[in-house]
């Protein structure tokens, strides 16, 4: 399987599919930091990222917008003093899509790089 960061977000419509639990599994292991919650009845993957200070997790914030605009997919995001929280999921199916834990692995990635 080509590894998630090297994906890059389909357009995602009402009809599409959502992950299956078996599949869910299998791509969890590639972000292992994340969670899965569920927040009214949707599915959504979370995680908190820690910084030094507020202009840290000000900037982080800002990369994952950029990536955001380029693959045309959008997180929830909550920006702290020294810590960003990001929620991936898809609004038109209510719920995980391939295209969230595309996002999870690059948001890793910006993170990776910025420490
Ligand atoms: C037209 C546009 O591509 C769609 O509205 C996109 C925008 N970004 C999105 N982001 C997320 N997370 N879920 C969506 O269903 C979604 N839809």
């Amino acid at each position: 399987m080509t590894q998630l960061n090297q994906q890059t977000c389909q357009a995602c419509h009402a009809e599409a599919p959502k992950i299956e639990q078996s599949a869910l599994a299998e791509l969890i292991k590639q972000i292992p930091d994340w969670q899965v919650q569920v927040y009214q009845e949707i599915m959504q993957l979370e995680r908190t990222f820690k910084f030094k200070n507020f202009k840290q997790a000000l900037l982080f914030t800002n990369q994952i917008g950029e990536m955001a605009e380029t693959e045309g997919h959008h997180p929830a995001l909550l920006t702290e003093w020294g810590q960003v929280t990001v929620n991936w999921w898809s609004h038109s199916i209510k719920g995980l899509h391939q295209n969230d834990f595309i996002c999870a692995a690059k948001t890793d990635e910006l993170y990776r790089h910025l420490k």
